[in-house]
């Protein structure tokens, strides 16, 4: 950009004095925040600082109480996203919200056909989507079913579906949690080339070494407030973090094996066909069952998936999401019936109903916390007892013993620095990483056997990481099983005492973590890399 147009190139947003009052908490107070037209603008902060309310005020979907929004120099008010688009904003969200039976170009279209004489114009968008594709260097097959495609193309076609409806500025809610290296750069790579166009983005992430390899500037936003505003040549991550938590961190982990002999957990030969579920004919037994449906044409989404955890162990599952880990999680929870064994400290518990299997002593951390964690309409101690209603405390006689059940989660809330007005504080009050950790303490509490945790720390800020990270070591130390899955490979690596490579719903390697590279692990996860069980 030349020193002329430096000088007279408004900002492309300018938020002033923004405050935002929920009932018992100010998520917003005086945030001042301007964005430079063709950069990226990286917003920072630790669970709760209020950076969704923001970035939901910028998009409409809240009205803030005070302060102004300028866009290119120009105040708005926003009442629905539909103002916010209208004026060049769009927003794509952390859980992609694509229709996987539809097409890439269907997909992009829905909500904003082109019409001609009534008639969707499917010519003329299947147009725009390429040209769009071209000039943005975001290559995706218009014509493909969106089931068909990996997580790194979803999010390219959700970045234009917004491009499609004349976004200018872009806001993207933690865009890596999701992707492998491999992907993160190919986005990092769109992302310059969206700021080459001139586009503006802004992009909220709990990974500082990430926000620091991307964004042009960066803003910090603690306790609801704007508390710096850097250049990221400038700091260090730990500088950053130290920024965002207003204190120092924890130092970094030894690595003591505690794997002890004794099986908690052990699954053989399961297996899960993608159309439905069909009991083996007589005399067929779970080894081998796998390979005759193979033999049959059929697609199974787990493979005969056989492993073992042992107690004081954590056994880390890497693979892209889609590639059988939730069908796993769900045949191992009873959610999902399945072919195959799964033993529990020796007892067959196969046909067990989910209720049962968690009161043997099942702990669970669900990938979705939204769907399956939590009743966002209920309170925090209810939420507590949730799962849980037949066990301690939650139980006394045939009533629910309500004092208890607070007594606890108040002891969860501060032991796992959940930040809340109180236990009465209903659960969709709280902010994403917040939720997290009160069903990780939730999951954690009443001595489990054996527990899964399913990206145990998505969405939670770096102080709250670490905090989890100590949990599930000082529990593994005392003999905990765990079966970790997650898409942040360093924490995989980080706290794995082995991991499985998960490859189309087979287990297809098994590496030592303290041997392993991220690059590495992405290859195996990507196929790039084969494993040496392919078949
Ligand atoms: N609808 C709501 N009702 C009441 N309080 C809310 C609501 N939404 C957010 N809050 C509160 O506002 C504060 C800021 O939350 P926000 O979701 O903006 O934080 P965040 O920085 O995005 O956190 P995270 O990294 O955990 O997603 C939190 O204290 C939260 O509990």
């Amino acid at each position: 950009m030349s020193a002329d147009t430096l000088a007279t190139a408004r900002p492309a947003v300018e938020l002033e004095g923004i405050t935002k009052r929920f009932p018992g908490v100010v998520a917003n107070h005086d945030i001042c925040i301007t964005v430079q037209p063709g950069t990226v603008h990286a917003i920072v902060g630790e669970n709760g600082a209020g950076k969704s309310t923001l970035m939901k005020i910028l998009y409409g979907m809240q009205k803030p109480d005070e302060g102004t929004i300028k866009i290119n120099g120009t105040e708005v008010s926003f009442r629905t996203p539909s103002d916010a688009i209208e004026v060049g904003i769009g927003m794509v969200h952390q859980h992609f919200m694509l229709a996987d039976n539809f097409t890439v170009l269907e997909n992009i279209v829905l909500g904003a056909e082109p019409k001609r004489a009534g008639r969707l114009d499917t010519a003329s968008a299947r147009r725009r989507i390429i040209e769009l594709a071209e000039t943005h260097g975001l290559r995706v097959d218009p014509d493909k079913l969106v089931e068909d495609l990996g997580v790194g193309d979803r999010q390219r076609v959700e970045i234009l579906k917004v491009l499609y409806r004349g976004a200018r500025i872009l806001i993207l809610d933690e865009p890596t949690a999701v992707l492998v290296p491999q992907e993160v750069d190919e986005l990092f790579q769109n992302l310059r080339e969206l700021k080459a166009e001139g586009l503006t983005v802004i992009f909220i992430s709990h990974k500082l070494d990430e926000v620091l390899g991307i964004a042009d500037a960066i803003t910090v936003i603690r306790r609801g407030t704007t508390v710096a505003s850097v250049d990221p040549r400038e700091v260090t991550a730990r500088q950053l973090a130290e920024l965002m938590v207003g204190s120092e961190l924890p130092t970094a982990e030894t690595r003591d094996s505690t794997v002890t002999d004794t099986v908690a957990l052990q699954v053989s030969h399961l297996t899960v066909e993608a159309d439905g579920h069909h009991p083996p004919p007589k005399g067929v037994g779970f080894a081998g069952y796998a390979a005759r449906l193979r033999e049959e044409g059929k697609r199974l989404l787990l493979d005969d998936v056989t492993f073992q955890v042992r107690k004081g162990e954590i056994l880390g599952i890497a693979g892209v999401e889609g590639n059988g880990q939730s069908e796993l999680i769900e045949a191992i929870m009873g959610i999902r019936p399945a072919h195959g064994l799964v033993e529990l400290d020796g007892r067959d518990i196969s046909h067990w109903s989910t209720l049962k299997r968690r009161e043997a002593g099942i702990g669970y951390i669900p990938e979705d916390r939204h769907r399956q964690g939590l009743l966002l309409e209920a309170s925090l101690w209810e939420n507590r007892v949730l799962g849980h209603q037949t066990r301690k405390p939650a139980r006394r006689g045939i009533w629910v013993d309500r004092k208890a059940s607070k007594a606890d989660t108040q002891r969860i809330i501060e032991a796992y620095d959940v930040r809340t007005p109180s236990v009465e504080t209903l659960a969709l009050a709280l902010s994403g990483g917040n939720q997290q950790k009160l069903i990780v303490g939730r999951e954690m509490s009443g001595d489990p056997a054996f527990l899964i945790a399913a990206h145990p720390t998505r969405g939670v800020d770096v102080g709250a990481q670490a905090a989890i990270w100590d949990h599930l070591r000082n529990a593994r130390a005392n003999g905990l099983a765990v079966l970790l899955i997650s898409a942040d490979l360093d924490e995989l690596i980080g706290l794995s005492d082995c991991i499985q490579v998960i490859y189309r719903g087979r287990l297809v390697a098994a590496l030592d973590p303290c041997e392993i590279t991220p690059e590495q692990l992405g290859g195996y996860m990507t196929g790039a890399i084969a494993g040496n069980e392919e078949k």
